[in-house]
């Protein structure tokens, strides 16, 4: 049994932690083991669990892999993360997820993969696999151009409902994309093709037909406070992004198109909205959506550019700078990013420091505050748009008991040692 000694928890109280295996054996005071880590000064985290990240294999191996993506995790404090489909090939069939799982068993942390939808997606053989969702289903052409009508939509909000798992939502409305801007060349050009309109609109929809169909439904990145009321008013759950949270339309004179991503930045006020919702905890989770392309391929005009930004990595240390800063309560902090994705997607083992759960944990040094480099990240992308931001790095990160990050020892362990979780979907 290993203990950690003195830690302070998310909600202020000081104490022991033991773990035993792959377990949380026990929480509370004077315990003993083997191995003790003194922690006193120090915090401890559940590991986040980022519903919403692209890893990029099959198919994109140069923008990331299970291995990169998966150690850049580690490094950040998620224990587990769910791929998105939009790979190649997409991940709409029972062969094309058989495919992913075999290259998700490099991946260094836990992990769950989405099935997606297109006119070819093949549901019978989909749902006979253990999925962690169904989505991002797009309504609206990304990266991957896998946007779908309305009327498969709702062919896909009736078998999610049927196989009893949460359809997550990538809600943009493509007619209200705003063509006239299309000779523009400036960076918010982008932000204006694709206007806050397009999100509202579509959330519309998704609730509209949430409510018809039932079932549960998930609004990925949501970037606007307007979208995430609407969700939140008919019962759908929301995800916020650290790009929307961080970021907004002022940063583009810097970015230019490396802070091209859909949805889009929005203006400073629209951010500033959206996060007294993820403080006050209006918004469920926050997800990366860690999105990464190359430096080559960003660099270029921003109609050329592909959409997205890499986030896995500074999500929670972001996170946890903003709790140095006074701004965010830590049990929030601990809700966003582990308990309500842990209650929303089903996964009664991990997202809480208590006796029986997985022994998913980040030890947290606050006053180790530093600026992010995108030099010293661990992902295949050696860029950041979060560049010289505050944020707290995790010392230690634990999957199952297991040291998977160690700051002391940045070349850590070998990959290869995640397992599949939340096989969220009826099969039978
Ligand atoms: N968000 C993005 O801008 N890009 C994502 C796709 C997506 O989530 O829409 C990507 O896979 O690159
Ligand atoms: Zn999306
Ligand atoms: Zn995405």
């Amino acid at each position: 049994m290993q203990v950690f000694r003195n830690a302070t928890l998310p909600d202020g109280r000081e104490r022991d932690v033991a773990i035993d295996g792959e377990k949380i054996e026990a929480v509370g005071t004077d315990l003993d083991g083997e191995t003790v880590i003194d922690a006193s000064e120090k915090w401890l985290f559940p590991g986040m669990i980022d519903v919403h990240v692209h890893f990029r294999e099959p198919g994109f191996p140069e923008k990331e892999t299970w291995a990169t993506g998966s150690k850049a995790a580690a490094a950040g404090g998620v224990t587990t993360a769910v791929d998105q489909p939009n790979t190649d090939p997409p991940t709409i069939d029972g062969p094309s997820f058989d495919r992913k799982a075999e290259l998700a068993a490099a991946s260094l942390i836990d992990w769950g993969i989405n099935g997606g939808v297109t006119p070819s997606w093949d549901p019978e053989t989909l749902f006979e696999r253990p999925l962690f969702a169904l989505g991002e289903v797009f309504l609206a052409d990304s990266t991957g151009d896998m946007g779908i009508d309305r009327s498969r939509f709702e062919d896909a909000l009736k078998r999610g409902k049927e196989a009893e798992t949460t359809v997550t939502v990538h809600a943009e409305d493509a007619t209200k994309f705003d063509e006239s801007v299309r000779d523009r060349t400036d960076a918010p050009a982008w932000s204006d093709y694709r206007p806050p309109e397009a999100e509202i609109a579509a959330i519309d929809v998704a609730a509209e037909l949430a409510v018809e169909i039932g079932g549960p439904v998930h609004i990925a990145h949501t970037s606007t406070a307007a979208g995430i009321d609407r969700a939140a008013e008919a019962g759908l759950t929301t995800e916020v992004t650290p790009h929307h949270l961080f970021l907004s339309r002022d940063d583009l004179p810097e970015l230019g198109t490396f802070g091209r991503m859909n949805p889009p930045l929005r203006a400073e006020s629209t951010r500033r909205d959206v996060f007294e919702r993820v403080a006050d905890g209006t918004v469920d989770v926050i997800a990366t959506d860690h999105a990464p392309h190359t430096r080559a391929q960003k660099d270029t005009d921003i109609w050329s550019a592909p959409s997205g930004v890499p986030g896995v990595e500074t999500a929670l240390p972001l996170l946890l700078g903003e709790v140095a800063a006074d701004r965010l309560d830590p049990k929030r902090v601990r809700d966003l990013t582990a308990r309500n994705p842990a209650r929303i997607f089903d996964l009664p083992e991990k997202g809480r420091i208590e006796a029986g759960a997985d022994a998913d944990l980040v030890l947290v040094d606050f006053d180790a505050t530093r600026k992010i480099r995108g030099e010293d990240l661990h992902g295949k992308t050696d860029w950041t748009p979060f560049e010289g931001k505050s944020a707290v790095f995790p010392e230690l990160t634990l999957v199952r008991g297991q040291v998977v990050w160690e700051t002391e020892d940045p070349a850590g362990p070998a990959g290869e040692f995640g397992a599949p979780v939340g096989e969220n979907v009826r099969t039978d």
